[in-house]
């Protein structure tokens, strides 16, 4: 908190000490930047989307309230929100077209239409062309104007804090977590009922409202504007600010941004002097220190700002919920629940599930076994929607799963685990586990913006650190994920599932790389599950472990069911014996 306060008032302070206007107007050029780089920071750092065309947004944010007050004689706080609403209405059909590209595409793909809109501003002629628009009138309070460097900077400055700490909120809430997981892969956030598009969507405007803003603000700073300052050259200078600041960090993004533009002004000062002459050297050392900077550091400088920064040990505290969570009704012991009606998956000429067909019955552990390359895998993909039938059905407590989106069929309380485990390594354990709540809290971005989800996000983090404590992973509720051993890992994503309230948990080999007590403790976890009235499924090659506990076993060789029924009656199984327990049994 310290050092924030401190940077507040140094902040506050800076335009009263007797510095050249020239220092101004940089720290001001500083915070416009600093808009657009925490936009991209929630892009690209934590979404995960590379985008070079952040500058066409300033460009909309500003010729907005350009032609708005010069032409039609609105005044300038009356086209605030009039601009950032023109940047949003742009940036939702560009979105939806540019977040459905991936690898090299996407960035690709936002080059284009960051080259496109700068030439259309210079050829439309209401924007005036390449002269652009002049006589921009500045921001007034009562007979106030902001005039001055000094006096606007408080205005920048005022929105690049509020921006950041409403990007900070909304990191630190639900929807944030949302967005934090797009980089884990689509299959495990789809997996907790986490909508990718719209969550992809959801930080694509976000970040180009925030470069409207701060268009809006360079308007009017500026008084005139033309198409330079919105074309691509920008648009790869904000991605630098936010890359070099660190690209996951809110607050990376303004030191990244001071970074580049004070290098870039003080090379342009310091060079000519230096190399007595007056030629373009800065861009060729501007480049090479900012290679020589990323190499030092991939994430950016800010980790290294933080080092320095006191921090505090404390675990996290959670606030005290004021309410529970709903919870699922659990059917009756004994229902049919989940109905495997002739799976079949091909994958080309290779039959991985051939026409499998079993059931589990509500409050009941099944076993699904079979030696590596048996399909069990793949007969999850398909139970859990992430891969597509190729013919069969799936029915889930009368339901029909058959063809719906692994985020419908996790609303309907099927939860799982992966074989390779898909974890947010740099996420707390708590955060990785609330993700699996994800569908049991509502809050959406202007309530997490605005800190007003606090109550449901508490709920959220309590019912994620009980399933923690249930798991025995409580020690480690406040370590990043990565820090945990592979067995551990697979006890999280049990929690996570665990998370989510579900009727049937599908886990994919949860006691690999568990010693013998741990999966003792796991074995105990599991049987209490059932108890609760859960059922699982699970695909387990620890033969001591499934024999133990399962009710019944279904067994896969090559694809094709080759018996199922109890753990003593298959483990006789001629057929079994031949596949797969030869050596066990
Ligand atoms: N996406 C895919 N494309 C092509 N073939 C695939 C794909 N996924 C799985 N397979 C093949 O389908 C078969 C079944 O694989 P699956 O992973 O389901 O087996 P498994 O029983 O889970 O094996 P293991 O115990 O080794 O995990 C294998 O031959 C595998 O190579």
């Amino acid at each position: 908190m310290l050092p924030g306060a401190l940077a507040l008032i140094l902040l506050a302070a800076f335009p009263l000490l007797p510095v050249p206007p020239f220092w101004i107007t940089l720290a001001n050029n500083i915070g416009l930047a600093s808009l657009v780089a925490i936009g991209l920071v929630l892009l690209t750092g934590v979404g995960g989307l590379t985008s070079f065309g952040q500058a066409a947004f300033c460009g909309f944010g500003a010729y907005t309230t350009a032609v708005l007050t010069t032409a039609y004689g609105f005044s300038p706080w009356m086209t605030l929100p009039l601009s950032l609403a023109v940047g949003a209405a742009v940036a939702i059909p560009l979105g939806l077209m540019t977040v459905r590209l991936s690898g090299h595409y996407l960035p690709l793909g936002t080059i284009a239409w960051g080259l496109a809109i700068y030439y259309l501003f210079g050829r439309i002629e209401l924007l005036g062309r390449y002269d652009g628009i002049s006589a921009i009138p500045p921001l007034e309070i009562g007979s106030y104007r902001f005039l001055s460097g000094q006096s606007i900077f408080y205005v920048i400055w005022a929105f690049v804090i509020l921006t950041a700490l409403g990007a900070q909120n909304l990191l630190d809430s639900r929807v944030g977590r949302a967005i934090r997981a797009l980089r884990g892969g689509s299959q495990a956030a789809e997996a907790f009922g986490i909508n990718i598009e719209r969550a992809k969507l959801t930080v694509f405007v976000f970040a180009a409202v925030v470069a409207a803003l701060s268009g809006w603000l360079y308007a009017h700073m500026q008084r005139s504007i033309n198409p330079t300052p919105f074309g691509l050259d920008m648009g790869i200078t904000y991605m630098l600010m936010a890359v070099i600041g660190g690209a996951g960090y809110v607050w990376g993004a303004i030191f990244g941004a001071s970074v580049v533009l004070i290098l870039k002004e003080t090379l342009q000062r310091v060079l000519p002097g230096l190399l007595d002459t007056t030629a373009n050297f800065e861009m060729i050392v501007f480049g090479i220190l900012l290679v020589g900077i990323l190499q030092l550091s991939k994430e950016g400088l800010w980790p290294f700002v933080l080092k320095l920064l006191p921090r505090s040990r404390r675990s996290r505290q959670l606030a005290e919920p004021s309410s529970q969570l709903d919870k699922r009704d659990m059917p009756e012991r004994g229902t049919p629940l989940l109905r495997i009606d002739k799976v079949r998956k091909q994958f080309g000429g290779l039959v991985a599930v051939n026409d499998v067909s079993f059931e589990i019955k509500a409050g009941e552990i099944v076993g699904l076994i079979g030696p590596n390359g048996a399909g069990k895998s793949t007969t999850f993909n398909l139970i859990t929607g992430i891969a597509s039938l190729s013919g069969g059905g799936v029915a889930y407590a009368g339901q029909t799963l058959s063809g719906l989106s692994p985020r419908e069929i996790a609303k309907h309380g099927v939860a799982r685990t992966f074989q390779h485990a898909k974890i947010l390594p740099d996420m707390s354990v708590l955060e990785n586990v609330a993700l699996g709540a994800h569908l049991r809290g509502s809050a959406g971005v202007f309530r997490s913006i605005l800190r007003l989800e606090r109550k449901e996000e508490a709920t959220l983090l309590t019912e994620a650190a009980r399933q923690i404590e249930r798991v025995g992973l409580g020690q480690y509720r406040d370590r990043p994920a990565g820090d945990l051993a592979l067995g551990q890992i697979r006890i999280l994503e049990i929690a996570r599932a665990l998370a989510a309230d579900p009727t049937l948990l599908l886990l994919d080999e949860p006691a690999a790389g568990l010693r013998h007590g741990e999966k003792q403790e796991l074995s105990n976890l599991l049987k209490k599950l059932r108890s609760e009235g859960v059922s699982v499924l699970l695909v387990e090659h620890d033969m001591g472990f499934v024999m133990g506990l399962v009710d019944n076993l279904v067994v896969l060789d090559f694809g094709t069911l080759i018996a199922q029924g109890k753990p003593q009656e298959v483990r006789k199984h001629p057929a079994v014996i031949a596949a797969y327990l030869g050596g066990v049994a």
